[in-house]
């Protein structure tokens, strides 16, 4: 486990600066959540890390340990990016099918050698899909999809992870499952969520930051006491989260008033 620290990050379109010399640190092992408004540049600051930038920017990504931060990324959308047209266990061992050398195919290996589909069926267990593991995701609910785009996350075995609303369109009950079982299985990675949620980076965040202002910064870290997931009957986290929407709700309040000058 290492942390990653971004230090001085800067990203510019144009004219428009989305941050400057931004700084953070994602405590290795550990969960970052990320709040804040619409266009603010949470997006851009997950892209930025995974060294997948558009516009102009700066600064550096280190990690704790010396090595450098590519190929230790995995990466969870909201949309599930699943493809129709392969069943769900071809979806979630795409990696390893697109990583094939010519080796491989020359020799004419197996595309999933047996030691990979057993981490896969065993994986597809963890999420509750053994069942679907032979079916097209167009026969999946939106939550089923999103356990299997958290089994993909897996297979990748990355000690980075980054996600970018991936509960965002799930409805109450499956979305609060789904914190439950993604932090029983990325225990011990280090974990940044974008997340439009302040319950869900309260019950799920070892730090809390709201990004927030053009050129965006970050606020100090809310950390919530106690393991995560929070339990939703923790009387602190309810409090936490009247304090968070809030500062949210005052930020969206703002903005006009600011347009009007
Ligand atoms: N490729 C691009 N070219 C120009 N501007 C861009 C580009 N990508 C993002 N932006 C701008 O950068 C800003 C930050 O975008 P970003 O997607 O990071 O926001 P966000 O905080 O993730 O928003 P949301 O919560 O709505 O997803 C926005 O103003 C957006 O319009």
């Amino acid at each position: 486990m290492f942390d990653v620290i971004i230090q001085d990050a800067s990203l510019r379109f144009g004219n428009h600066c989305v941050f400057e010399k931004l700084n953070l640190t994602l405590k290795g092992g550990k969960w970052t959540c990320l709040l804040g408004g619409s266009g603010v540049g949470k997006t851009s600051l997950l892209r930025l890390i995974a060294d997948l930038p558009a516009g102009e920017t700066d600064g550096k990504i280190l990690c704790q340990d010396g090595f450098p931060v590519s190929n230790r990324i995995a990466w969870m959308a909201q949309q599930d990016l699943l493809l129709p047209w392969f069943t769900v266990l071809e979806n979630i061992t795409l990696g390893q099918r697109l990583r094939r050398s010519w080796a491989d195919i020359l020799k004419r290996r197996p595309i999933l050698p047996p030691e990979v589909q057993d981490k896969a069926m065993s994986i597809l267990e963890k999420v509750g899909l053994t069942e679907k593991a032979h079916v097209l995701p167009q026969t999946l609910s939106g939550g089923q999809r999103q356990r299997a785009a958290l089994a993909r996350t897996l297979m990748e075995n990355r000690p980075l992870v980054l996600m970018d609303e991936p509960f965002g369109a799930l409805d109450a009950i499956t979305r609060l499952n789904l914190q439950d079982l993604a932090c029983e299985l990325l225990k011990n990675r280090t974990v940044l969520l974008i997340t439009h949620d302040p319950l869900e980076a309260l019950r799920l965040g070892h730090d809390v930051y709201h990004l927030r202002g053009q050129p965006a910064q970050l606020t100090d870290a809310i950390t919530p006491p106690g393991e995560i997931p929070r339990s939703l009957e923790d009387n602190n986290l309810m409090a936490l989260q009247g304090k968070l929407l809030d500062r949210l709700r005052h930020e969206s309040l703002l903005e006009p008033l600011a347009g009007e000058q």
